[in-house]
C-alpha cells in the first residue's frame, strides 16, 4: 500500500469519527510489517478527557489483535497544515514505533508532511529510562 492509498484509508475512516463536541473528525490508517491495515477515528465523550484520538484507536486495535511491528501511519484532518498528532499520541506511538518509522500527516487539501518517529517525538521517555544505571 502506497502513501496515497494509506491517506485515502485514513480519510474514509475519518467519516466514522464520533465528534459531537469538537466537530473535528480525524482519521488514521496504520500498516503492520506484514501488510495488515488497521484504521481508527477519534471517539469523544461527554466527559471530554476520556476522548481517544484516531491514532491511538488504530494503534490499540492493532496491538489488541496481536500486531506489534509497524511500517507506516497516516493521519488526516481538515486542517490548514497537515494535522500534528497530539502529545499523548506521540508518546503512545513511541512505545511501539521504531525511531525511523514513517508518519504521514495530512489535510483535506492534499498537503502531506512525512516525518519519522524520532522527528515527531525527540528525546522521548521510554522503557529504557525505567532502568537504573547500576542495575
Ligand atoms: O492528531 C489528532 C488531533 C486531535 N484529535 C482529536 C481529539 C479530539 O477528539 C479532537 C479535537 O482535539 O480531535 C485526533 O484524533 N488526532
Ligand atoms: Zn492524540
Amino acid at each position: 500500500m502506497n502513501q496515497e492509498e494509506l491517506i485515502q484509508q485514513a480519510k474514509e475512516i475519518r467519516q466514522r469519527a464520533y465528534t459531537p463536541y469538537s466537530k473535528f473528525p480525524v482519521g488514521a490508517a496504520l500498516v503492520t510489517d506484514d501488510g495488515t491495515l488497521f484504521t481508527g477515528c477519534n471517539i469523544e465523550n461527554a466527559a471530554y478527557p476520556v476522548t481517544c484520538c484516531a491514532e491511538r484507536v488504530a494503534i490499540f486495535k492493532a496491538i489488541s489483535e496481536g500486531h506489534t511491528k509497524f511500517k507506516e501511519l497516516a493521519v488526516v484532518a481538515d486542517t490548514k497544515r497537515p494535522v500534528p498528532p497530539c502529545g499523548s499520541c506521540r508518546q503512545v506511538m513511541s512505545e511501539f514505533f521504531t525511531p525511523k518509522m514513517k508518519i504521514h500527516t495530512s489535510n483535506l487539501h492534499g498537503d502531506i508532511r512525512t516525518m519519522t518517529m524520532e522527528e515527531l517525538l525527540p528525546f522521548s521517555f521510554g522503557a529504557m529510562d525505567l532502568t537504573h544505571e547500576d542495575e
